[in-house]
């Protein structure tokens, strides 16, 4: 039967409706298409760059005691977070914001080919379990060995393959527990045995950054050191390796050098650092005094020092004469300086280590290497900064992981598998959907969803700091298992 007259426009804008939308949907495919080959080039890209440095390295033959890449170990992916074919996830290539001051609008380190730096160790300082970013990490599990964006590398790898050009694989080293070496030797199979220092317990991290530096001032006592968190983003690597590079010149000049970032907002939980002079070096022209060092500011005052425009964020990277850390630990904290060169008196002896470390180490001083030295030393003039341009983040929490994901309207991010994720009317929030079933959520804006498949965790963005507090009660309620 024919439609009613005054049907028939009706139905003409219903087909032409109908189109419009077939043809979003189309575009909407292709661009899901289009971001999943752009994400396949990026890590075929990475992997051609991983495979190039290897091939260097294994053609360099001046490596001061180089060791050769241990054969037949196999690089293990970082653990727990799930992979899947249709990965809408990016990281932004400028992760923080940087300054928009010209002098910071350049740098650009004059590298040669080889960029490797000789005399200089990395250290790599991996402790802490990352209770934030709980029941994603887990004290077996922490966050440094976890690939929280995806990418096909933990933060700890990134770390490694970010560092390496500098310090080649015979002077990379990290300092971590017994609980995590098995997962560390894993991931960095080019990490030589005598170059994970195992500490027995956490003891924060002046005495992990020192026994590292202890040791390395027995086995070069010309060593110049940089220590590095093993669980942070860093974006723009040239940038980053141009800083590093710098910092290791003033480093030579006596200094206990620092890399700033310019501050977005008024955290506390970073140390800041006010600019002070400049040092005119001609081989660190972005070189800087630090007037002050103040870690962990209580609000009020962060926002006081942002207001100035004088204050970076400390990035938590030292750079110095291994020499210089041991003076500047023997004047502010002496018995822990004292417990340290004890130790490492004998590091080289297995068993005696063992001993000492059974002995000393329950007793050393438990402090942050940014109390215990920077702060001290940046009021005598010995601290100096790198302001930095490229983008960082230490991924603190939830929030912040949700900043490196690609925002969408009036939709959660998702960290993993989009599919997994039906939302209506949900904006601003992060969810993580780990144990493969659906999630939907609606009409709860800013709200943080990690599904394990043994514990499911609920909060807010703007709550997301006091994850910690929450898995304290975990443990106390008995569910230590979990945590
Ligand atoms: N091996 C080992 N490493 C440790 C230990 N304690 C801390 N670390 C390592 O030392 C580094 C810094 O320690 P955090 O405890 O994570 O410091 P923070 O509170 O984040 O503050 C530091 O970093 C901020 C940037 O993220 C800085 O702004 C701040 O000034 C400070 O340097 C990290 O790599 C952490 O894994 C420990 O007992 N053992």
């Amino acid at each position: 039967m024919a439609a009613p007259v005054s049907d028939v426009p009706r139905m003409g804008v219903e087909m032409m409706l109908e189109r419009i939308m077939g043809a979003m949907e189309k575009q909407n495919q292709e661009l899901v298409e289009l971001r999943k080959e752009c994400s396949d080039l990026r890590s075929s890209n990475k992997s051609m760059e991983i495979m190039l440095q290897n091939i260097a390295q294994q053609g360099r033959s001046h490596s001061p005691g180089g060791l050769s890449p241990s054969v037949g170990r196999e690089r293990a992916r970082s653990p727990f977070l799930p992979r899947h074919s249709s990965t809408l996830q990016t990281v932004p290539s400028q992760i923080s914001i940087t300054s928009p001051t010209r002098e910071l609008s350049i740098q650009s380190y004059p590298f040669t080919d080889d960029r490797e730096i000789p005399g200089f160790y990395v250290v790599i300082p991996a402790g802490g379990a990352g209770t934030r970013l709980w029941p994603l990490s887990r004290e077996n599990h922490p966050k440094f060995l976890l690939d929280v964006n995806l990418c096909g590398n933990s933060l700890l790898q990134s770390t490694w393959d970010r560092l390496l050009p500098l310090a080649g694989p015979s002077r990379m080293t990290v300092v971590a527990g017994p609980a995590h070496s098995e997962g560390i030797l894993g991931q960095l199979p080019n990490l030589a045995a005598s170059n994970l220092f195992t500490e027995p317990g956490p003891k924060d991290s002046m005495a992990a950054i020192g026994l590292a530096a202890a040791i390395l001032v027995k086995r070069d006592p010309e060593a110049v050191i940089g220590s590095f968190a093993a669980d942070h983003m860093i974006s723009g690597e040239d940038a980053f390796l141009g800083a590093v590079t710098e910092a290791v010149e003033v480093a030579k000049e006596g200094y206990l050098v620092t890399i700033g970032i310019a501050p977005s907002h008024p955290a506390t939980g970073f140390g800041y650092i006010r600019l002070g002079d400049r040092l005119n070096l001609k081989s660190a022209p972005h070189s800087r005094l630090v007037s002050s060092f103040k870690e962990k500011p209580d609000a009020h005052t962060a926002a006081k020092y942002l207001a100035t425009g004088q204050y970076r964020w400390n990035a938590g990277m030292f750079v110095t004469k291994a020499s210089l850390l041991m003076e500047l630990m023997k004047e502010n904290c002496p018995s822990l300086y004292e417990g340290l060169m004890n130790i490492s008196d004998v590091w080289e002896d297995e068993a005696a280590r063992k001993v000492a470390l059974e002995e000393v180490w329950p007793m050393l001083e438990k402090i942050p290497i940014d109390n215990a030295v920077a702060e001290p030393a940046a009021a005598q003039g010995k601290v100096a900064v790198i302001p930095a341009t490229f983008g960082w983040d230490d991924v603190g929490d939830f929030s912040s992981l949700a900043e490196m994901l690609p925002a969408e309207s009036n939709r959660p991010r998702v960290l993993g598998d989009p599919r997994l994720v039906v939302s209506e009317q949900t904006a601003g929030g992060i969810v993580v959907p780990v144990s493969g079933r659906l999630i939907t959520c609606l009409g709860v804006d800013d709200i943080v969803i990690v599904d394990a498949p043994d514990a499911l965790m609920v909060t807010t963005r703007a709550r997301s700091q006091e994850v910690k507090s929450l898995v304290k009660k975990c443990r106390e309620a008995g569910w230590k298992n979990l945590l």
